[in-house]
């Protein structure tokens, strides 16, 4: 239940179904207990220090007025910072302002300059924001941006969109929370786009509502449980025939290293047999992985090998004449680079992506998803998931919608939001590594949504694995990942074998 992800139309509904068997203000009680037991939990063992809390003019205002009485029960200084807007509040909201200034909460109204704070809670917007936050709000969001102390949202980061991870407002702004205490179920929005940033770690608080009150969610996190049953141990009477030949189709002139970069994310995750069908001369042999095998693409037998065709292909007659062929060829595929570009640009290749009944997996980022889609990356970027899904629908493959929060589509509409990785992948050749992740999977068996799911989240992994171990984020190279995959697998099938 905690992995699905819900919009903000499911939101209310559940929320109007809830209220329905509640007495009045019973869920912004529990939200507001909920957000100042996690505030406790953050301020730990510095309960002296004062604690700012934001309450803006809506129901996410009520769970902080809600909060902040909470923590003055608790002896803990809270101050709040009231900025209620003109429309009357909801009678919860007033009913929780009441009892704040009943407490012994401190009350300003404005952000004092240089004022040290050990916790600020951010219950300015929840899901009900309608527009940029501006004017008075927006100063005190500007002003958060110099305060050095964790930040808790409630519910949603005011000013980020819940549904789709995006700061509202062509010159929009958004509180960066250092954690989120979300209600009533998670949101697309926490996970993808601008959303990791602005909401640090997230808690799910589902206020006592039960699973059998929630709508079916067609968008989940993405986790292990989703593939962690086809982590088998390798059978000992096995042989590199029984892990699948994968082919990387691409190296144009000049561009030679991007499929070596996906030749060796197969070899690390695990595929029998690893060739690069070279468009331009192919090299003799790669002499820091000389297990890759370089053929010539024109005469290469695509028959029984999965394919993964666009890293560094160009956009040449042979490399449009190769991608006609390997779409229509039975063969599993991950499309990536330039063979999405080529995709994009013609309607011939598009029809016979879409008749394929092999599994085909789309690796676009945002610009290539763009051009699939005839427009804008800032448009793709404002909605990843519709976009996603519009892609997955359109060219009937599975769709790995890359960056912050990759988001995974199937044609059916189903999505997967994946929160490994970090900034550290912001590096060129870090996809074709992910491509080639894709196709070793695929050669391996799995269908084309799980293959997507595991190689992103498998990839994602490494790249945290290198982090941790120092290796990045910054600096870190596409290089040097498929050895942290080699690990991450190999120890998730351990942990598979030790269940
Ligand atoms: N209704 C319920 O049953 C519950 C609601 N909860 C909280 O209530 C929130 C939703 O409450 P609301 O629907 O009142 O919405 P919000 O509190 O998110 O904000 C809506 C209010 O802000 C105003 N507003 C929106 N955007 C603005 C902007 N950019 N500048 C200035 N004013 C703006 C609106 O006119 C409205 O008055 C949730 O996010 C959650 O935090 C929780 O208490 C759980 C239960
Ligand atoms: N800031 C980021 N946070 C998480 N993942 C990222 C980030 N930036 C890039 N990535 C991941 O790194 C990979 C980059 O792929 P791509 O843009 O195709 O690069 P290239 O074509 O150079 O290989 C994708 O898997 C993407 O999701
Ligand atoms: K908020």
């Amino acid at each position: 239940m905690e992995r699905h992800l819900y919009t903000v139309a499911q939101l209310r509904a559940i929320e109007q179904a809830a209220y329905a068997g509640l007495a009045p203000g019973t869920l912004m009680q529990r939200a507001g207990k909920a957000a100042s037991d996690f505030a406790l939990e953050l301020l730990g063992d510095r309960r002296d220090r004062p604690v700012l809390v934001l309450a803006g003019p809506g129901n996410n205002g009520g769970d902080a007025l809600e909060a902040a009485a909470n923590l003055a029960d608790a002896g803990v200084d809270a101050t709040v910072l009231h900025l209620p807007g003109r429309r009357d509040a909801s009678t919860e909201t007033a009913a929780a302002y009441e009892r704040a200034r009943a407490g012994s909460v401190g009350w300003i109204d404005m952000l004092p300059p240089g004022a040290e704070w050990g916790l600020v809670i951010d219950g300015l917007f929840g899901i009900g924001l309608e527009r940029p936050v501006d004017g008075d709000y927006r100063e005190v969001v500007v002003g958060l941006e110099t305060i050095r102390c964790p930040i808790l949202a409630l519910d949603v980061p005011s000013g980020l969109d819940a549904d789709t991870g995006a700061v509202i407002g062509p010159d929009g702004i958004a509180v960066r929370a250092t954690h989120t205490i979300t209600f009533l179920g998670d949101k697309p929005g926490l996970h993808t786009a601008d959303g990791r940033d602005h909401a640090g770690q997230v808690r799910v608080d589902m206020l006592g509502v039960g699973s059998e009150a929630l709508p079916r969610a067609t968008a989940q996190l993405s986790g292990l449980p989703l593939f962690a049953g086809r982590f088998t141990a390798r059978r000992h009477n096995t042989h590199k025939g029984s892990f699948g030949d994968v082919a990387i189709i691409g190296g144009a002139h000049g561009m030679a290293g991007a499929p070596v970069l996906s030749a060796r994310g197969a070899l690390y995750a695990g595929a029998g047999r690893v060739y690069v069908a070279a468009l331009n001369t192919p090299p003799g042999y790669d002499s820091s992985q000389p297990e890759i095998m370089f053929r010539a693409a024109e005469d290469f037998d695509f028959f029984g090998r999965t394919l993964v065709i666009g890293p560094g292909m160009g956009d040449s007659a042979s490399a449009i004449r190769l991608l006609a062929r390997a779409l229509d060829s039975d063969s599993p595929l991950v499309i990536d680079a330039d063979a999405l570009n080529l995709i994009g640009a013609s309607p011939d290749l598009q029809s016979r992506l879409a008749q394929r009944t092999a599994p085909a997996v789309l690796t676009p980022h945002p610009l290539e998803g763009a051009r699939l889609l005839g427009m804008t990356a800032a448009v793709v970027q404002s909605d990843r998931l519709e976009a996603a899904r519009e892609m997955a629908l359109r060219t009937n493959a599975t769709v790995i919608l890359k960056g912050s929060g990759t988001v995974i589509a199937r044609p059916d509409g189903e999505v997967l939001i994946n929160p490994t990785g970090n900034a550290g992948l912001a590096t060129a050749g870090s996809g074709d590594v992910l491509a080639g992740i894709c196709g070793a999977l695929l050669a391996q068996g799995w269908t084309g949504w799980e293959a997507a799911a595991a190689a992103t989240w498998i990839h994602g992994a490494a790249a945290d694995t290198l982090v941790d171990e120092g290796v990045g984020p910054i600096g870190m190279t596409a290089g040097e990942l498929p050895a942290a995959v080699r690990k991450v697998l190999n120890r998730l099938v351990k942990d598979a074998a030790s269940r």
